[in-house]
Parts: C-alpha cells; structure tokens; sequence
C-alpha cells in the first residue's frame, strides 16, 4: 500500500516510533525516523529524497511538532503533515488544518485509522513523479508554476542562468501538457550558425512544421538575428491557438537580447529559474538524485557521499548549477578510490586550498550561522529588526553575529551598490 514511498516519521517516544516504523515499513514505505524536533528541523530541511509525507508527533521533548511545521514553511513547502496529538482541543485542531497541515489523529488510535488517512493524503494530489527541481519553497513553487503553464496557452519564455534547468523544465511542461503525444522539437541556437537558423526553424521539414500541434523549444533564442526574430513572430502568431507552442529559454538578460515586441509577445507567461546557490538545499537534493540514478548504472556501486563532501556542496557557490553538479559528480564517480564520494573526488581543484579541508565544527556553525542570517535578510528585504526576530535573537546579538561573520549591514549595500555582492 506504501509501496516505494518515503515517509517521515518525528516521534520521540521509542515504543509508539518503534511499532509506527515496523508497521509502515511492513507496508512498503522507507521509513526515516527523527527522534526530536531539532533532527527533524535539519532533516526534513535538506532531506537526501523528498518525502510524500511526514506523520508527526505534537509534543515533543525539545519542541512542539506544530513549531516544526511552521519552521519548514518559512523556507520550503513541507510535505503533507499527518499530526498525531493527545486529546486536541478543537481549537488545536482548527489552528493546524489552517497552518497547512493535512491531516490530524487524536490518540489512541489504530493502525488501520492512520493507514487509511496516510493513503487518502498521500494519493491525490501528491502522487506522481516527485519534485523536479528540489525541495525548497523556490524549487517547489517552480514545480507548480510548470504545471500551470502546461495547462494554459501561449507561448512560454523560461529564465535562468546556465545550467539552472531551463531544458528541463520545458521538457517537463510538454510532458505535464495536453501536447504530450505531439512532439517536442528543440533548436539550440547557440550551437548552430547564424546564417542557417532561419532555414532549420522555417523551411519545410524544419523545427516548425516537424512539431505539428506539439512543442518547439528554442534555446538561446537571444542568438537569432532580428529577421528570424521578426519572422518568429509572424509565424507564432499564424500558428494561432492549433499549431505548434513556443517555448523560448534565455539568460536573465533575455529583454536586452530580443527584439522589444518579440520581448512582449513572450513575456506575459514567463518562469525564472533561481540559480542553486541561492538555494543550497536543493543543490545537495539534486546532487543525491544524480547520485542515484548514476550509482545504478554502475558494475559496482558506491555506498555513497560522504558528509564531509555534502557539506562542502552545500557552501559551494555551484555557478554552473546542476551542470556543473552533473560534471563534477561523473569526475567524482570516475576517479573515486574509496567506496564513498569524499571531498578531494568532489572538489579535486580546490584540494590544495582549505576548502576542502574538514570543517571544524566551530567553521560548520558559523558557515550555517552565515547562510541562515542571509536568508533573513534577504526575506526581511534587509531590515535587521524583521531579520533579527524572525531569527529569534535580539537586533543586538544579530548585528554583533553579522560583525563577527562578515556579513554587510544591509544599507550599505544600499549605500554603496559596487561594494555589494560581486
Ligand atoms: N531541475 C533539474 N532536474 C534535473 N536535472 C537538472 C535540473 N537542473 C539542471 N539539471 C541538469 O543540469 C544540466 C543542465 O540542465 P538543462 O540543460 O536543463 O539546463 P539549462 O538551464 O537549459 O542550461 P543551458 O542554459 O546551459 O543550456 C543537465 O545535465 C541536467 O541534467
């Protein structure tokens, strides 16, 4: 019934987690179990595979399991959350369907009752093919953008710097759209010569008439010359609500590259794609992922990454996004001496440097520190007394952590934008 699903379980009583895992697992799930709030905190923020649902526990040793849920909305969209409470008042109960949780069960009950709930929230709705760019609350509102610009009409441009998966994700759209049985025909312009593109898109057999009513994908559209822009623009529009949907991808500068009306045409459903390091958690998700599906492939698999790598991947900048995860982790894979990935088959460039060196725990913290205030920050769109409360310090210990860290107050980089980030 649970059949090749992931489920959390956050329960901190060894007897009730004990037969919970046994009976799920009995049932086909893989079980993780965290036995407190902080473990739960940290694994279900970067979980190495999403999880299709978290049965959670409310009262907790070192926290409440309703305190955990809110936490993991401020920054991801958290799976669906199965509360197990004591006798909950109603008003418990209404405040926790209300905070976004699915579902609640009042103790005792049976297994039967919490399998039969765990499937109604895991079924519709849930069920599918998983995330496809990761589990942060970016990656997942990316997810559900794609779905709703698979259902509408008109042409899509998708943003994003190299590698952040704009192929992907129009691959995606095409699969998730009622074109899915007509084909999906792609051009990259960048790799074929200017003076050829308008033939290879217009002429007969070309991009155009070879997708019917399916899906062209043109990347790098920003290559094509004003002509086959302007000709591109006819021929959308000739191509009407029946012919073939266009789908365009190009770098964030996409409004200097096209010609202004093209720009327009395109722009009104248009999806940006963040790149990985303003979403670490969702490098490592995709990492682990291209792990697996690489490690299958092998005669002899590995056991795995190793933290101590995971770590370094989750401070690395990753300017080449999932390509530059994809490269990195074939090297890695190729060159391996052990049987888990360690920091030096990850990073071998920077092997020299103290980069790769093992993190003292004290370095761990404050990079973790560095990464969590700059996401307040960022959220509080820099006011430190917003930043500081939502971080659950006073403005005064924030401002001295950010001294200590090296982070810039936020208004002098209002002040002085050239001294900002590079
Ligand atoms: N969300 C994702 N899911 C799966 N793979 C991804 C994702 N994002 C990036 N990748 C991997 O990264 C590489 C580049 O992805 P993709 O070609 O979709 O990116 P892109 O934004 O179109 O890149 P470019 O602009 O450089 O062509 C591929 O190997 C792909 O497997």
């Amino acid at each position: 019934m649970l059949e090749g699903r992931t489920i959390a379980l956050v329960e901190d009583d060894e007897i009730m987690g004990g037969s919970l895992e046994q009976r799920l697992r009995l049932e086909g799930a893989r079980v993780v179990w965290f036995k407190g709030y902080q473990r739960a905190l940290g694994g279900l923020r970067t979980p190495h595979r999403p999880f299709d649902a978290v049965i959670c526990d409310i009262r907790l040793g070192d926290g409440s399991g309703e305190d955990l849920f809110l936490k993991l909305a401020e920054t991801t969209v958290p799976p669906p959350f199965l509360f197990m409470t004591g006798q909950a008042s109603a008003d418990q109960a209404v405040r926790l369907l209300r905070s976004g949780a699915a579902d609640y069960l009042t103790k005792p009950f049976d297994m039967g009752q919490l399998l039969e709930r765990l499937s109604l929230l895991i079924a519709p709705g849930f069920e599918g093919d998983g995330p496809e760019f990761g589990p942060s609350k970016p990656a997942r509102q990316i997810d559900e953008m794609i779905v709703r610009l698979a259902q509408a009409e008109g042409p899509v441009l998708i943003l994003g710097e190299s590698g952040t998966g704009k192929r992907a994700a129009a691959e995606r759209l095409h699969a998730r759209s009622e074109r899915s049985a007509a084909p999906f025909i792609s051009v990259d312009l960048s790799r074929i010569a200017g003076d050829q593109h308008a033939a290879r898109l217009f002429d007969q057999g070309g991009a155009m008439e070879q997708a019917g009513q399916g899906i062209v994908l043109l990347e790098r559209l920003g290559e094509a010359s004003d002509a086959v822009q302007a000709q591109l623009l006819t021929s959308i529009w000739e191509a009407g609500r029946d012919g073939m949907r266009l789908v365009a991808t190009e770098d964030n500068n996409a409004h200097e590259k096209l010609r202004p009306d093209l720009y327009f045409h395109l722009s009104p459903l248009t999806l940006t794609i963040p790149p990985l390091r303003e979403r670490p958690e969702d490098a490592l998700w995709m990492m682990t992922r291209m792990f697996d599906g690489m490690n299958r492939r092998r005669d002899k698999p590995l056991k795995g990454i190793s933290t101590q790598a995971e770590a370094i991947a989750l401070r690395h900048d990753w300017r080449g996004n999932g390509r530059e995860i994809r490269a990195r982790l074939a090297q890695a894979m190729a060159l391996a001496q052990g049987d888990m990935i360690m920091p030096a088959d990850l990073f071998p460039d920077m092997a020299a440097t103290s980069e790769t060196a093992f993190a003292t725990l004290a370095e761990a913290r404050d990079q973790a520190e560095r990464v969590q205030i700059q996401r307040a920050l960022d959220q509080c769109a820099g006011s430190m007394m917003a930043a500081a409360k939502l971080l659950g310090v006073g403005r005064t210990t924030l401002w001295e952590k950010m001294q200590k860290l090296g982070i810039a107050r936020p208004d002098e980089d209002v002040r002085k934008p050239e001294q900002g980030r590079q």
